[in-house]
């Protein structure tokens, strides 16, 4: 089967993203959409994010051969809940969420008998909602399918030519794998720049608005990070929680040892270790990890 019809449960940042990466790159898929919010959904028609955005979810999906699921991880149980009476058979389900094992036995449980194909696109921004989709977002980055052992090897090869359609690179990942994988990439960078710009907001008192007033370079750069959806990232710590603690123990354990060198007067575990940081931004520069958002790098930005 090649997908002709796609539903997309959820239209803001990704959700829509896809909706216009489709009309722009695989126009000859039709696409239909709807979000539980009626102001998204009045807006996501306004930008046209998909052709046909509809009143119910069960409209959206009636005869979809791919329905993805771009809603909070949180959100996926009670989204696959809102398509289940409605699902065609044999039709895809997949969904985008920033963590895999999880989601995946939600949908299960959600959806039994269903083919299930869980996906995730690691690319995005700090922004959310309907007004921030672009069809350039997932253009040359990766998307990671985590499809259960026993997948229907014919609808992964459907989903992965349906992403690497929309521009993307797809490989295929065991969930748990993903979510120690993506904890190190993803999650714990996101949860020390909450950390960071809380304490600095914290110590403003201290500081008597310095911190924001005199903000350039780094401190800025963990602002971006910082203002992403509380929802969302609630959502990925709370289901990648294994994954983030242990990754986060470890991360700790450095912390301390950095403290140590500083205390210690040990320029030489500091210079080695920022001698090893700085090569690996050339190899993640080199590996071409293009920067698809619009506003990258602007000054505003
Ligand atoms: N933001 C990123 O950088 C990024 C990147 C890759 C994957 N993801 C994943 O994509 C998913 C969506 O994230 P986003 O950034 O597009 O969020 P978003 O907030 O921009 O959009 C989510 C949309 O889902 C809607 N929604 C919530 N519950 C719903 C429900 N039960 N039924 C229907 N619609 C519902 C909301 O109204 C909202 O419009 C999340 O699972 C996230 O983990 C996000
Ligand atoms: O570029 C950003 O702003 C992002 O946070 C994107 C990012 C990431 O951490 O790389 C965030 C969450 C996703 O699940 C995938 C991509």
């Amino acid at each position: 089967m090649s997908i002709e019809r796609v539903a997309i449960i959820g239209l803001g940042l990704i959700g829509g993203s896809i909706g216009l990466a489709v009309q722009d790159k695989i126009p000859e898929i039709r696409t239909r959409g709807w979000d539980v919010d009626a102001d998204v959904r009045r807006r996501a028609g306004e930008r046209g994010l998909v052709q046909q955005v509809c009143d119910t979810a069960a409209e959206a999906v009636a005869d979809a051969d791919l329905v993805i699921l771009c809603v909070p991880v949180g959100a996926m149980a009670y989204a696959a809940d809102a398509i289940a009476a409605a699902l065609p058979q044999g039709a895809i389900v997949s969904d985008v969420g920033s963590s895999k094992a999880s989601v995946a036995r939600a949908l299960r449980h959600a959806l039994p008998g269903a083919t299930i194909i869980p996906a995730h696109p690691v690319a995005g921004t700090e922004k959310s909602g309907p007004d921030a989709g672009f069809a350039d977002l997932f253009s040359h980055r990766w998307c990671i399918l985590t499809p259960a052992p026993d997948a229907d090897e014919a609808a992964v090869a459907d989903l992965a030519g349906f992403w690497e359609g929309l521009g993307a690179k797809a490989e295929i990942m065991d969930a748990e794998h993903h979510d120690l994988v993506l904890a190190v990439t993803s999650h714990i960078p996101h949860l020390i720049a909450f950390t960071i710009v809380g304490t600095a907001s914290d110590l403003e008192d201290v500081t008597q608005g310095e911190v924001i007033k005199y903000s350039a370079g780094g401190f800025r750069d963990f602002t971006r990070i910082a203002a992403s959806d509380p929802t969302m990232w609630r959502d990925v710590f709370l289901t990648n929680r294994d994954a983030v603690l242990e990754v986060l123990g470890r991360f700790s354990e450095d912390l301390t040892a950095l403290q140590r060198a500083i205390r210690n007067g040990d320029g030489d575990t500091l210079f080695e270790l920022f001698t090893r940081t700085r090569a690996i931004r050339r190899q993640v520069v080199e590996q071409g990890q293009d920067d698809a958002r619009p506003d990258f790098g602007r000054k505003d930005h």
